[in-house]
Order: C-alpha cells, then sequence, then structure tokens
C-alpha cells in the first residue's frame, strides 16, 4: 500500500441547483489517520462525506480507497469494501433493541462482530433495550457501534458528538481514539465541538463555500489567521 491513502478524493464536485456544495476538493487521508473536517454551517463536510461514501454521486473527480477507483460502488459495495459511516442525526429504529439492531447491520457483514462492539462501547449492560428507551449519549454511542459493524477500515463520521454534553463528547472522543488506534481504523470525522477536534485529530482539512481553506496539525490550524477569521474565532 505504499504511496496510497485510506482514503482520498481528487478534484470532487458535487453541485446543488446553482452552486458547487463541494468544488474540486482534494482530499487524501493516510493509513491510521484522524482526519477532521471543520467549517462553517454549509460549508460542504456533508456533502463531502456523501460524496466519499456514496451516498451522492459525484459530478466529476475520483474517489480511491487503498489506491483503488471505488467511484462505481454502491453505498454497500463500498461497505463491503471496508467503508462505514455514520450520520449528523441518529439513524437508529427506536423500536428495536439495541442488539436487533446490531444484529441488523451485521447481517451483511463478513465479520458480524455484535458482542465485541456492545462491549467496546459500553453498551452490553443496555442489550435487549429498546433504543428509544436509552439515553441520548447511549443513542449516539449505537449509531458509532453501527458504523463500526464489520470493522471498517475507513470510517466516515459526521458530528458523532452532536447534541451530547462537554463530559460525554471528551468521553466519546477518548473511546473513538483509542479504538481506532487498536483496531487501525482511518477516521473522517465532521464536527462543530472544538475540543473534540482538537484533542483526537492527528491533522484537520478547513472548508469553506465547497472549497479547502486550510489543511494542518491542530496547531497549524489554530495558529491560522484566515482559519481563524473564517471560522474558529474565538472558538479556538
Ligand atoms: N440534498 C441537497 N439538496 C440541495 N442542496 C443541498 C443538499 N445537500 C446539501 N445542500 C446544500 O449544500 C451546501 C452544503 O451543505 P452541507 O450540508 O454539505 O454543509 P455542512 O458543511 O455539512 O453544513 P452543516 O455544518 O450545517 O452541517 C448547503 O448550502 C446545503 O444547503
Amino acid at each position: 500500500m505504499n504511496g496510497t491513502y485510506a482514503i482520498e478524493g481528487t478534484a470532487l464536485t458535487r453541485p446543488y441547483g446553482g452552486f458547487f456544495a463541494v468544488n474540486k476538493v482534494d482530499i487524501a487521508v493516510p493509513h491510521g489517520e484522524i482526519r477532521g473536517l471543520i467549517g462553517p454551517n454549509g460549508a460542504g463536510k456533508s456533502t463531502l462525506i456523501d460524496v466519499l461514501s456514496g451516498r451522492a454521486a459525484v459530478w466529476s473527480g475520483q474517489v480511491r480507497m487503498d489506491g483503488r477507483d471505488i467511484g462505481a460502488m454502491s453505498v454497500q459495495e463500498r461497505r463491503r469494501h471496508g467503508m462505514a459511516r455514520s450520520f449528523q442525526k441518529t439513524n437508529i429504529f427506536p423500536e428495536l433493541s439495541v442488539r436487533e439492531q446490531l444484529d441488523l447491520a451485521a447481517r451483511q457483514a463478513e465479520k458480524p462482530n455484535v458482542e465485541e462492539v456492545m462491549d467496546e462501547l459500553g453498551l452490553s449492560g443496555l442489550a435487549d433495550a429498546k433504543a428509544r428507551d436509552i439515553a441520548y449519549g447511549e443513542q449516539r454511542r449505537l449509531d458509532l457501534a453501527l458504523a463500526l459493524i464489520g470493522r471498517p477500515r475507513v470510517l466516515l463520521l459526521d458530528e458523532p458528538a452532536a447534541g451530547l454534553s462537554m463530559r460525554e463528547s471528551l468521553n466519546l472522543a477518548t473511546l473513538l481514539r483509542d479504538l481506532a488506534q487498536r483496531w487501525r481504523v482511518t477516521v473522517l470525522i465532521v464536527e462543530h465541538d472544538m475540543e473534540v477536534v482538537f484533542s483526537i485529530c492527528d491533522r484537520i482539512t478547513v472548508l469553506q463555500l465547497g472549497r479547502i481553506l486550510a489543511e494542518g496539525t491542530p496547531d497549524e490550524i489554530r495558529r491560522s489567521a484566515d482559519v481563524v477569521t473564517a471560522y474558529l474565532g474565538s472558538a479556538a
């Protein structure tokens, strides 16, 4: 895999109506890296995740995993190929138990690691509880658990900490960092919580109006005048 990236997008472009939600974006995440994707509302972060995951068709550009062009693969094929994603809003069935939802996700997985995932995410004690009856923070962990079924090699996360308290967010971030290292998962994470982003990401890409504004280590991003003006303000 020398010289290849776990996930790579080249000149990705996706218009909606008369404007480009993602405009000639190049992004390349090396194996094992946790990459943050930040930027103002409407910058194109979710659209970029949609395009990489196959949920939205690309208008032009290429998507590669481990150097292989996966642009023609469906969402399901990408999943079987080792790519998983989570969504901004929780994506769970309220009437199913925690274990039932994970079993459902595991039906198509080559490695149906339901017990392992419940254990890793602290959900084992809630296995038989209906999703609607567990706390919101637990529902978000279930969202992450669903994405981790099958031990994906590339994980695309869209605001996994949205709606969590500061403590819950940091707990989730630590859990994610630890798991990503042990399982050697490459992670691209969209997140508005800068505490989370700066604490777990190796590098950060900043999007603005569908284009890349900056990319660098957390320290470089924190110091970038352009990024501070466009997005961070006093948040960093
Ligand atoms: N399905 C769609 N149809 C039409 N426009 C869309 C669609 N999805 C996204 N857009 C538009 O594309 C632009 C980028 O949206 P996107 O959700 O990717 O931004 P974002 O950076 O994820 O924003 P946020 O931080 O608010 O989630 C926005 O102007 C949005 O309204």
